[in-house]
């Protein structure tokens, strides 16, 4: 009998052993009952020994909203979950998140943002303390208007391929917009647009007696149509074949995810322990701003293994598709949670395939970083910043783009190195395509909904141009005041970025409680748009939410789609621009009729937050 019990203890201790190795999490606070105490006075889910209340997330994934919007109703404005051992306290209530954002101590981000770092490094948005001040400080006159004035024409030209992409789908029963627009903004943060160039090559190749003004226009609008970092992938034009197949991967990503949704019902039915443990990949949200989606642990590998079947055609696409299947990695990996460990990540196919498009992603980013320093070091393309974001260019290149700005100081003052830059320009790449893409996608799909709002906006277009089709100036940008409201209140209902979080370095007094540090701080803004004290009706899409008279009255902090404060999004004004230029070009070319209600579309929560199944749209010529 004694040796059954020294066995039993024995097997319990090993089991808790391999858990704490593969899972990731803080086991300090089994020993930290003063701290737990504090927590435990915060309203929340009664947890499960060890687990905690993973086992609440044991739900489709775009249905996760949904749970977080019932804990936050049944329990109250601040409510906490525990994750084997580990507290997350979730806060909404604007004077507490005025609190943690406003505060220059609580700056560090949480662990979830660690799985971002093989692919960003510790860039601008997954770095802390002296780093993060130092680069956000070199990076922010990159963001300086004037700068910004001159990204007008790099907008009005990817638009104007968007709209000839587009036009190719007028009179197709539908168009998932959302794709084309990812293409759009990808081109746009990244990619220069070669349209004039690719339309006259073409020429130049079929006919013999291309004129040379002909190629003195080319060569013109090719200096013209520079670009935000400068680095090339051609989404939309040059990236057709493979945009194609992207296509076909998210449809091949969806039938592998149904069919684990049939797996894990299967799992509900026969109560299988085991299969109960698909709970554990969900809580992904178990401290994380970055969501969930529903890969089955069992199938990514499958999945992946097709995917790689289909190879893409030039080492500059594969580039942007794999920036997309990256994406997609680190969403699976957060949302298998013995997957977050990189020993053992590293083991997995999901790993070893990570490690291969990280190759190409990273060795695309150095090869860029190589020429422009080459480049400066040549005297070619050498801006100098004279005074208030104003610069003079020793080369033919108008824009000084983000990447020259890091040459630059690197160059000169010797801060960054080759891995800052490559760090910075992944991170800029990422967090500058997919946050417009999905902001604009939900803009069109919302407007879609409203035709009477939609026309509103057109009679606002209609005072600014009249009948000219005269592309958008950085002034009629400034002038579109209905627009902007119309923006806002789409990021309102739907956030780009869901979710964002931090882990406190120090004890937080909040309204009503104490937090002990080491927490994590989810903060929803998802959630905290959805307050009806502050925005009645709040599932209604209104925008004179954002009337100045209406908005000067809120709370700074119950609206929050840029986060706030010092940890802000650096390109916030920059995708205000962007996305006023694309709706405007593409309102004023077509009518926007969205086919699905919004009740239907369901809403997963990843890195962005994205329809399940795209955004379905009519297109009709204006
Ligand atoms: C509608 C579009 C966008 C939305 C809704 C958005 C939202 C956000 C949010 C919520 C954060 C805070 C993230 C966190 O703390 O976890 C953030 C940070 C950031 N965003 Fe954006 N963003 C958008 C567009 C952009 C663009 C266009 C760029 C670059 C050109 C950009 C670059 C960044 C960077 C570098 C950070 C990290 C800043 C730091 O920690 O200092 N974002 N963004």
């Amino acid at each position: 009998m004694l040796s059954l019990i020294v066995a039993l203890v024995l097997a319990i201790f090993l089991l808790l052993v391999i858990l704490a190795i593969v899972f990731p999490y803080d086991y300090t606070w089994m020993f930290r009952k003063a701290d737990s105490k504090k927590i435990e006075m915060i309203p929340g889910p009664k947890p499960m020994p060890l687990f905690g209340n993973i086992l609440l997330f044991n739900v489709p994934a775009h249905q996760l909203l949904n749970v977080l919007l019932r804990l936050h109703k049944e329990y109250s404005s601040t409510f906490r979950i525990w994750v084997m051992g580990f507290p997350e306290v979730f806060i909404t209530d604007p004077d507490d998140i005025e609190i943690i954002l406003s505060s220059r101590s609580h700056i560090t981000k949480s662990l979830d943002y660690n799985l971002l770092q093989p692919w960003l490094g510790t860039g601008l948005l997954t770095s802390s303390g002296d780093k993060w001040q130092s680069h956000r400080k070199i990076l922010t006159p990159a963001f300086h208007f004037k700068i910004l004035e001159e990204y007008v024409q790099v907008f009005n030209s990817n638009s104007r391929v968007l709209i000839q992409k587009l036009q190719e789908n007028v009179g197709k029963p539908f168009v998932d917009i959302s794709s084309y627009v990812t293409m759009c903004t990808l081109d746009i943060i990244c990619g220069k647009v070669q349209w004039e160039y690719v339309y006259f090559m073409t020429m130049v190749k079929s006919e013999a007696n291309v004129t040379r003004a002909s190629i003195s226009y080319v060569i013109l609008n090719y200096s013209v149509t520079e670009t935000a970092m400068g680095i090339t992938v051609n989404a939309q034009t040059g990236g057709q074949t493979d945009y194609i197949k992207a296509v076909k991967r998210n449809e091949l990503q969806l039938e592998m995810n149904n069919f684990k949704g049939k797996i894990v019902r299967a799992g509900h039915r026969s109560r299988k322990l085991w299969l109960n443990a698909s709970a554990l990949y969900r809580l992904s949200y178990l401290g994380t701003p970055l969501g969930t989606s529903q890969f089955f642990p069992l199938y990514p590998h499958t999945s992946s293994r097709l995917m790689r079947r289909q190879k893409p055609t030039s080492s500059v696409n594969l580039s942007h598709l794999s920036l997309h299947r990256m994406s997609e990695l680190v969403v699976h990996r957060q949302t298998a949670p013995w997957l977050h460990r990189r020993s053992v990540f590293k083991l997995t196919p999901s790993g070893r395939e990570q490690g291969r498009v990280l190759k190409k992603l990273h060795g695309f980013t150095e090869q860029v970083i190589k020429e422009r320093r080459a480049e400066y070091r040549a005297g070619i393309n050498r801006f100098s910043v004279v005074n208030n974001g104003s610069y003079e260019n020793s080369g033919k290149r108008k824009h000084m783009t983000f990447l020259d700005l890091l040459i630059e100081v690197s160059e000169k003052e010797g801060l960054l190195s080759d891995t800052d830059i490559r760090e910075e320009v992944d991170t800029f790449m990422f967090e500058g395509h997919d946050t417009t893409s999905a902001a604009i996608s939900w803009a069109l799909f919302t407007l879609g909904s409203h035709p009477e709002i939609q026309e509103n906006v057109i009679r606002e277009l209609g005072e600014i141009f009249g009948d000219s089709e005269r592309e958008a100036t950085y002034e009629d940008l400034q002038k579109m005041k209905y627009m902007e409201q119309v923006i806002k209140e789409a990021l309102r209902l739907y956030p780009s970025v869901p979710g964002i979080c931090r882990k406190l370095d120090v004890d937080v007094k909040l309204k009503n409680y104490m937090i002990p540090a080491g927490t994590s701080t989810p903060i929803i803004p998802y959630i905290i748009h959805r307050n009806p004290e502050i925005f009645p009706n709040p599932e209604e899409f209104n925008p004179d939410h954002f009337l100045p008279e209406v908005a000067q009255t809120r709370h700074p902090f119950a609206y929050i789609p840029f986060s706030a404060g010092p940890r802000n999004c650096i390109g916030q004004r920059f995708a205000l621009l962007e996305e006023k230029a694309v709706l405007a070009s593409v309102l004023r070319k077509f009518k926007i009729q969205s086919l699905d209600r919004r009740e239907s579309i369901d809403l997963m929560l990843q890195l962005i937050l994205r329809p399940k199944h795209g955004i379905r749209v009519k297109l009709t010529p204006r």
